[in-house]
C-alpha cells in the first residue's frame, strides 16, 4: 500500500513525539522497523547491525540491477527542550527533534515505500542511521562493514532539511556543501580555594575566560578573512558555589572549516594558546580533539552535476543553488569513502536548526519524496557514460 500524505505526516509526528539521543534511538528504531514491515516485503531484505543496534539497512532488489544506489537518513535528536505546543510534542523530556531528523526519516520511509510497491531497476540500499549529532553513526556503520556484499553502495545520496529555504525547495551545489567539524574538549586544572584568598588558589574560571577570549582571535586574527572558520564553545562547566574558587573548568566546543587544512590549522592554534596559558597561569590544560566522521561534505562532481541538472530541469521541483554552510555532517565521511551527493530540502521554519522553536513545514515531506523518487527513476534509466 502506498502511504498517503496524511499517513506520512502521522509517521513524522510519531517520530517527533519519541525523540532519542545519539546511540539511544531504541523506540525510533523499533518504530521505523514496524513501518517498514508494513510495506510489501516481496523485494525487501532487512539487515541489522548487532554492534550498532539502532541502525537499520534495507535492500530493495532491482529488476535488472546495474548498480546499488544508497540513500541515507539520520534518526537521532538533540538535548533541547521543545517550546512549541502540539499533540505530537516530545514525550522525552529535554530531548527534541530540533534538527529535523524526523523529517529526514519520514522522507526516507516515503521513498522506500514507493520502491517497495514499484520495483526499481537498480538495487536500492536505504541506511537509517543512528547518531549524526555526535558519535558518528555513519562512520561506525561504515567501519563495521555495513556496506558490503549485497548491501554495498556504488553511489550515495542524502538530504538535510533547511529552515531558510522555502518549503520543498531542493538546494545543492557542486563541491563543498557542509564544513568539516572537530569536537574539542578542554579541561583546565587550577587549584580551588577560599574566595577571600585568591593568591593561595589558581582560579580555573579566570583561566577559562582568558582561554575563550584568546581563542576567538584565531578566527579574527589568524586566518585569512577570505577563507572561513568557526569556533563555538557551547558548554562551560566550572565551580560549585560563589565563595569557593573553582579548581577545574571544562569547556566543550566545536571547530569548523570548509577544508581539512583549515580545521587542522585551527586545532594547532588552539593547542598553542593552551600551551601559552599553561605557562602564564602555571596550570595544566588538557585539550582533546575528536573529528570522528565529520569530514567536509564534498559532493562528487559527476553525480552532483547530474543531480543538479535533473532538479533544475524538472518542472515539479523548485531548485536553488546554495552557498556552503558551516553545519557539519558525518555523511561527509560516507561520501569520502563512496561517491555521493548531499542536498538540502527547504522546510521554511522561523526557528533555526538546533533551536527550541524549530518548526519545519511538514508539506516538505511529500515534495522531498517526489523529487527523490523522480531523480532515482531517471538515474536508474540512464546508460552509464
Ligand atoms: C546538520 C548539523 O547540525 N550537524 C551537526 C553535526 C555535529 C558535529 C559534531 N558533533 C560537532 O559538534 O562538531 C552540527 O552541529 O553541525
Amino acid at each position: 500500500m502506498t502511504l498517503s500524505n496524511e499517513q506520512l505526516i502521522q509517521i513524522r509526528r510519531h517520530l517527533h513525539s519519541i525523540p532519542e539521543l545519539a546511540m539511544h534511538e531504541i523506540k525510533t528504531h523499533a518504530y521505523v522497523l514496524q513501518v517498514i514491515q508494513s510495506f510489501s516485503q516481496t523485494n525487501l531484505e532487512i539487515k541489522e547491525l548487532p554492534e550498532l543496534p539502532t541502525a537499520l539497512l534495507v535492500l530493495v532488489k532491482g529488476s535488472n540491477p546495474q548498480r546499488n544506489i544508497g540513500y541515507r537518513c539520520d534518526m537521532d535528536a538533540l538535548p533541547v527542550t521543545e517550546t512549541h505546543e502540539s499533540s505530537y510534542k516530545s514525550t522525552n523530556p529535554g530531548v527534541m527533534h530540533a534538527c529535523g531528523h524526523d523529517i529526514h526519516t519520514t522522507v526516507a520511509l516515503g521513498i522506500l515505500n514507493y520502491f517497495s510497491e514499484n520495483q526499481p531497476k537498480d538495487n536500492l540500499v536505504f541506511f537509517f542511521q543512528p547518531a549524526e549529532e555526535s558519535e558518528s553513526g555513519g562512520k561506525v556503520a561504515y567501519d563495521l562493514g555495513a556496506f558490503s556484499g549485497d548491501f554495498h553502495i556504488d553511489e550515495f545520496y542524502g538530504l538535510h532539511d533547511n529552515p531558510l529555504l522555502k518549503t520543498g525547495v531542493i538546494g545543492c551545489r557542486m563541491g563543498t556543501l557542509f564544513a568539516g567539524t572537530t569536537e574539542v574538549n578542554i579541561t583546565i586544572h587550577g587549584k580551588s580555594g577560599h574566595a577571600a584568598y585568591p593568591h593561595l588558589a589558581n582560579d580555573a574560571i579566570v583561566i577559562a575566560a582568558n582561554f575563550i577570549n584568546q581563542v576567538q582571535t584565531v578566527i579574527s586574527r589568524s586566518i585569512d578573512p577570505i577563507k572561513c572558520g568557526v569556533i563555538t564553545f557551547g558548554k562551560l562547566d566550572a565551580g560549585v558555589i560563589r565563595n569557593v574558587i573553582a579548581g577545574e573548568a571544562r569547556i566543550e566546543g566545536t571547530i569548523r572549516g570548509l577544508t581539512q587544512d583549515m580545521i587542522e590549522f585551527i586545532r594547532q592554534r588552539i593547542s598553542e594558546i593552551a600551551e601559552g596559558l599553561e605557562k602564564s597561569f602555571i596550570c595544566q590544560i588538557d585539550v582533546d580533539y575528536n573529528q570522528g566522521g565529520y569530514y567536509p561534505v564534498e559532493n562528487n562532481p559527476k553525480l552532483t552535476k547530474r543531480f543538479i541538472n535533473y532538479m533544475k530541469e524538472n518542472k515539479n521541483v523548485a531548485f536553488e543553488e546554495t552557498e556552503p554552510k558551516m553545519t557539519g555532517e558525518d555523511f561527509g565521511y560516507l561520501i569520502n569513502k563512496i561517491p555521493g551527493t548531499m542536498f538540502w530540502l527547504g522546510v521554511e521554519s522561523k526557528g533555526a536548526l538546533h533551536s527550541a522553536d524549530f518548526l519545519p513545514n511538514e508539506a516538505a515531506i511529500q515534495k522531498g519524496i517526489e523529487a527523490m523518487v523522480g531523480f532515482l527513476g531517471y538515474r536508474m534509466n540512464l546508460e552509464e557514460e
